[in-house]
């Protein structure tokens, strides 16, 4: 089971500050959507330059133009590339075969997919390599958490791996953890928290024991 720690309210400065305090305790770095706006792709490789031993996810949440964009990302650094599941197959497909070419991978991020055991069944056969549970900030908001459809699409997933973000938190990371999926992603709840790197490390302790 991996820990992503997900940058999203940050700055390059401040995130390569945030990374070198937990570094110790996560696998991936991921360059979150709004930083992504704000600093562009230079964001991703700025932080695969200063940590070069951490895999690097550019949450570019890619809608269209799969391949173009993926080449784009891996330009920059980026180890892991996602895609929207609601996105065309013919998206997905060109995502998928331009990060085979570098041997990148793709992450499906299933927010605002309706149907979850049906897109998670045909995503899977598409060859992505990851498929994420997500509840965005937006249905955060209204209390919403991805828990049950982490769940639901471990049922009917067989080659992919699982991962589940939206909200994540110290205290709701054991419910998680027993769901057994292969990548837990957090921002707020370590970048938020008071002390960071406690946050991280109990994280990785957690996620050690299984
Ligand atoms: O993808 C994200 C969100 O859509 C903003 O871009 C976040 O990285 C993801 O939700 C994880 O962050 P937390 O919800 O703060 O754990």
């Amino acid at each position: 089971m991996e820990l992503q720690l997900a940058l999203d309210l940050v700055n390059i400065p401040e995130a390569k500050a945030l990374v070198k305090e937990v570094e110790a305790y996560i696998d991936i770095v991921e360059i979150g959507t709004p930083v992504v706006i704000n600093e562009g792709l230079h964001a991703v490789k700025a932080i695969k330059e200063a940590f070069p031993n951490l895999k690097v996810l550019a949450d570019l949440k890619i809608m269209d133009a799969g391949g173009y964009e993926v080449m784009k990302a891996v330009e920059a650094g980026a180890d892991i590339v996602t895609v929207l599941g609601v996105a065309e197959d013919s998206t997905i497909r060109g995502a998928v075969e331009e990060a085979a070419k570098t041997n990148r991978k793709i992450l499906v991020d299933m927010i605002s997919v309706k149907n979850i055991e049906e897109r998670a069944k045909e995503l899977d056969a598409l060859g992505v390599d990851y498929i994420c549970v997500h509840s965005g900030y937006d249905t955060q908001a209204e209390g919403k958490n991805s828990f049950e459809e982490l769940t639901a699409i471990k049922r009917v997933v067989k080659n992919a791996k699982t991962a589940i973000a939206g909200g994540i938190k110290l205290s709701t990371l054991p419910e998680v953890i027993a769901a057994k999926p292969d990548l837990i992603i957090v921002g707020g709840g370590i970048t938020g928290h008071d002390n960071i790197q406690t946050a991280a490390s109990q994280m990785r302790q957690l996620i050690k024991q299984g």
